[in-house]
């Protein structure tokens, strides 16, 4: 049985993402346990893990309270962060002290609705619950069904909602004015303004990962942007020579 976590400990502080997807170089619950180790000594109050292995072997490594999901892909449905009520007691099950699920309004595997694994997930576990959300429909319907926490971790990765390479602050800041719950900012998170900035629109914690844990991410962030730079001074460079 996990822990109890108490929210007030993340209230204003940072949690790292801790994940990997296979193919990966940094694939495996090893790996991603040394991420979470590095993290709680670069002063993290929290972890977020995926899978029942990364999350046990992180949980029995790291005294921090881990936010647990689970992504998988079924055929018949679109969700893939913990989609049924199978795979959030998996993550329960595995020591999360707060499961992370997939909160959008999209049909789920089997006919499953959100509100009855959320009930269901009272009845057996203690564990909070944090809704992955990327609209404030989403976010109303969750707190409204009981969840403990709304995040904006699927904001611009469902169709219908803003799509940005920034991170969703006015999300955010309209989530923080209409639910009482505690908000935390979460997807695409790359700077210390903006970090600043979420946390002025009222996000009760951040959640970074591919910023701290994805060294493939960053660096191709990198490569990127000297590639434009370079094309660039060619551009100039042909545009002098004429
Ligand atoms: C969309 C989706 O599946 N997001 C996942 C949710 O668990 C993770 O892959 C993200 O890395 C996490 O939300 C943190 O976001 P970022 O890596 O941008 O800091």
């Amino acid at each position: 049985m996990s822990k109890k976590v108490h929210l007030e400990d993340l209230k204003g502080k940072l949690i790292v993402s801790c994940q990997a997807s296979v193919g990966d170089a940094l694939y495996g619950s090893e790996t991603m346990c040394k991420m979470a180790i590095a993290a709680r000594d670069g002063g993290a109050s929290g972890i977020r893990a995926n899978s029942p292995e990364d999350v046990a072997l992180i949980c029995s490594k790291v005294d921090l309270p881990v936010i647990g999901l689970w992504k998988r892909h079924y055929p018949d449905s679109e969700v893939y962060i913990t989609p049924t009520y199978a795979d959030v007691e998996s993550m329960a099950q595995a020591g999360a002290q707060i499961v992370a699920l997939d909160a959008t309004l999209r049909p789920r595997p089997n006919g499953e609705t959100l509100e009855e694994i959320v009930k269901k997930i009272r009845q057996n576990y203690s564990c909070l619950l944090m809704a992955d959300v990327s609209t404030l429909e989403e976010g109303i319907h969750a707190y409204k069904l009981g969840f403990d926490i709304v995040s904006t971790t699927l904001s611009g990765y469902t169709p219908y909602s803003v799509q940005s390479e920034d991170p969703d602050i006015a999300l955010v800041g309209e989530l923080t004015k209409r639910i009482p719950i505690p908000v935390f900012a979460e997807g695409r998170i790359q700077t210390l303004e903006q970090v600043e900035r979420l946390l002025e629109n009222g996000a009760f914690s951040v959640v970074i990962g591919s910023t701290i844990t994805r060294p493939h991410v960053i660096t191709k962030r990198f490569v990127d942007k000297m590639d434009q730079m370079k094309a660039e001074i060619k551009r100039l460079e042909n545009e002098l020579a004429k």
